[in-house]
């Protein structure tokens, strides 16, 4: 993409509403703009970021046996009316009436509506275990929506839904999408520590909170240290086997929110140096409710014996627009972002030093088409700003590799390459920094 003829408006001076450096930085970079309070629009930089994780949650939940489909965002009041949450769920339920004076609500997560599917058509346990998923557009009437896209009223989540004939199933299923987690956050460059937690309105007495630490997020946390440095599963992990020595391996260290944590077991269990309290930021939620949902909503199969019984659910939600927010919380510095390649919206920024002068504008051309054949993102300032803003740009948009080539260095036959995450720079031939970044 060339930047003369992009869309990226970013902001010179910080804004005085971002109370946070992710927000901050989202909106200086030209990623959001606030359409009115906890909404946003998803400028193109920022709509790439969250296109490249939503890719990466479903590059994951695919693996992990999950089936992708498309709920509607809007849901008819009669079907939360029949698990009983139409009422329960309270000021954050967004209620329309459309013009035949029907009843609908902007769907804040889709339990009720999963299981009217489900139950349309499964009606027996040969067909189960099941777990379909999609990546859709929520809204909850928070009372204080701020931070940004971290607690927005429009938000993009994943969420699934595991069906299965019994309890031991339903564990089996949530044990899957636990170890799903643990590699698609790290995938996002990510350390999310996966802790005991509440289940609230989504209900269950089985749930774990996924949450990356950042000094601004909104939740406390009690950890013992090692967590952080526990193997993440590989890609060739067999989710059809027993996943249960990786959730003992990641369940025994001590990991627990402010609202579930237990100080003394915290002093007992956790030697002092390896104590940990800190803030963080939910970026996942699972849970098991059993047949809370099937229940109310009569979604049965005939088991083995023939006899109908209700299927027991799991729902596993990942925070999609939030992660945007908090990858930046996670990995940042003073001149702006650091985005980890695997979610960058561009990987390279082409910095043209000379526009106009016939070796430079020429180089360029000739790296910008070369990385673009090889399938490589980049994004070339051929703007006439001078060099200082431009890379004070690229630092603040924060893509992993800035490729710059100027004059003197074409002179001597190099080009520098700089890592944005490390700060390296090195000088080489432009042959050879192709090589580098295909
Ligand atoms: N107001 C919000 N703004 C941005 N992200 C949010 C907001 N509320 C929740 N999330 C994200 O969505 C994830 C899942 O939300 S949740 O309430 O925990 N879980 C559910 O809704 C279940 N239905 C799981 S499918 C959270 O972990 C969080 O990362």
């Amino acid at each position: 993409m060339r930047l003369s003829r992009y869309f990226l408006p970013t902001l010179k001076e910080n804004p005085a509403e971002a109370q946070i450096v992710s927000h901050r930085l989202m909106l200086r970079s030209g990623m959001i703009r606030q359409e009115a309070a906890g909404i946003y629009a998803w400028l193109p930089l920022g709509f790439r970021v969250l296109q490249n994780i939503e890719q990466i949650v479903r590059e994951e939940m695919d693996r992990a046996g999950a089936i992708e489909l498309l709920m509607p965002t809007l849901q008819l009041a009669d079907l939360w009316r029949e698990s009983g949450r139409y009422d329960a769920y309270g000021p954050e339920m967004l209620r329309i009436k459309d013009r035949h004076e029907r009843e609908l609500l902007y769907g804040p997560t889709n339990e009720e509506m999963i299981t009217e599917i489900f139950r349309s058509y499964v009606k027996s346990y040969r067909n189960l275990p099941v777990n379909l998923y999609h990546t859709q557009w929520k809204f909850r009437d928070e009372q204080r929506p701020r931070f940004g896209v971290m607690r927005g009223r429009e938000f993009l989540m994943k969420d699934a839904y595991s069906f299965d004939l019994d309890e031991a199933g339903a564990r089996l299923s949530y044990n899957r999408m636990f170890v799903a987690y643990l590699r698609i956050f790290a995938r996002l460059g990510l350390k999310a520590i996966p802790m005991r937690a509440e289940t609230g309105p989504i209900g269950g007495d089985l749930s774990h909170e996924f949450i990356i630490l950042a000094e601004t997020g909104e939740s406390g946390v009690f950890i013992d240290k090692n967590v952080l440095d526990l193997p993440v599963p590989g890609e060739d992990v067999d989710y059809d086997g027993d996943l249960t020595p990786i959730i003992k391996q990641w369940t025994d260290l001590y990991a627990a929110t402010e609202d579930v944590h237990d100080a003394e077991r915290f002093a007992r269990e956790v030697p002092e140096e390896r104590r940990v309290a800190t803030r963080g930021i939910e970026v996942g939620q699972i849970f098991y409710f059993g047949t809370k949902y099937s229940q109310a909503m009569k979604a049965v199969v005939s088991g083995p014996d023939g006899v109908e019984r209700p299927v027991h659910g799991g729902s596993y939600g990942v925070g999609v627009s939030r992660l945007v927010g908090g990858i930046i919380e996670a990995s940042h510095d003073d001149n702006g972002i650091i985005w980890p390649e695997g979610v960058a919206p561009f990987k390279v920024g082409l910095v043209n030093l000379k526009v106009g002068d016939a070796e430079a504008d020429a180089a360029c051309n000739e790296l910008y088409e070369k990385l673009t054949k090889a399938g490589v993102s980049v994004l070339y300032d051929d703007t006439d700003e001078r060099a200082g803003a431009k890379f004070s740009n690229m630092d603040l948009i924060g893509l992993p590799w800035q490729l710059v080539v100027g004059p003197r260095g074409l002179k001597s036959g190099v080009v520098e390459l700089k890592n944005r995450a490390t700060g390296e720079r090195i000088e080489l031939s432009p042959e050879a920094a192709l090589n580098k970044l295909t």
